[in-house]
């Protein structure tokens, strides 16, 4: 907990990775270190991009962060407790509760309508139907997907099936929102209309949201991105008042960089 001026409510430091490092390989077989000595610390109701070349360590990054994987040394934290020192059901729970999670390939099940995928984690819970039913509809309704509630995922758009797994991720209210590549596999329209909804949720609900991503557009709906190199933190960069103004400093930070991109040129701010 970190105490801020008189009068005004403490905010709660989410998530704190110190000195991570990670290096793939073993004894026996050449190493490679792809995270090096990792800082970073996220406040709730923050909204953090996190960007980086190809092979720069993103995804190992939030494998780590998310408790997927484990860091060959340093700590992580979220909201205070050490995910390593669990045992394997602690850590189960401790997901569940703490975190949510979204894909670039949406990971729906699609058996299952848009609204039986969304309450999924509140049916694992024993939640009454009577909250579920409600939260529901909270949630499609932040989300804009109450008129699809009823469809499988095959007769809805892929931006409607990304909407539908941030509500699922969110609809147990998690400490912190995860995300890789989560605009990935979207055109430019339902590009936009998923970072509109999470930057909604995060600045009138307070949700606490990190994303990793390739792309530019994306990144600019966040309030602060953090650029890795080679597996060490590069810069990072804050939002100022106008998101197109951001946009433009996150391709200016690119390109100093260096490294490969995806989308670079994109033309759709
Ligand atoms: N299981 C593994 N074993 C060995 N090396 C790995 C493993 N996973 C990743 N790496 C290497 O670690 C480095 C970082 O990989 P990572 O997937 O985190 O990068 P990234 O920034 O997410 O890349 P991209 O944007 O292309 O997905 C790369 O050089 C990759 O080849």
């Amino acid at each position: 907990m970190t105490l801020t001026r008189k009068g005004v409510s403490p905010i709660s430091t989410v998530l704190r990775a110190e000195q991570v490092t990670k290096i793939y390989g073993n004894k026996k077989r050449r190493t490679y270190t792809a995270l090096q000595d990792i800082h970073l610390e996220v406040q709730e109701g923050e909204f953090v991009g996190i960007m980086g070349p190809s092979g720069s360590g993103k995804t190992t990054l939030l494998n780590i962060l998310a408790t997927i994987d484990k860091p060959t040394a340093g700590q992580v934290y979220i909201n205070d407790v050490n995910p390593a020192v669990l045992s394997d059901r602690k850590l189960a729970l401790f997901r569940r509760h703490a975190l949510g999670y979204v894909f670039q390939d949406f990971n729906l099940l699609d058996t299952l309508t848009i609204k039986e995928n969304i309450l999924l984690p509140l049916a694992l819970e024993r939640t009454s139907a009577r909250e579920i039913e409600a939260k529901v509809q909270e949630m499609s309704a932040w989300l804009g997907i109450e008129s699809i509630l009823d469809k499988r995922t095959y007769e809805v758009s892929g931006g409607q099936m990304q909407r539908t797994a941030i509500a699922r991720a969110m609809i147990h209210q998690p400490s912190l929102l995860l995300a890789d590549e989560l605009t990935g596999n979207l055109d430019s329209k339902s590009a936009k209309d998923v970072m509109q909804a999470l930057e909604d949720m995060n600045e009138a609900q307070k949700r606490t949201i990190l994303i990793v991503t390739h792309d530019p557009f994306a990144a600019s709906y966040c309030k602060r991105v953090i650029f890795i190199k080679d597996g060490r933190l590069f810069t990072e960069i804050r939002k100022g008042s106008h998101r197109q103004a951001f946009f433009q400093k996150i391709l200016d930070t690119l390109s100093l960089l260096g490294g490969s991109f995806d989308d670079l040129s994109t033309p759709r701010h």
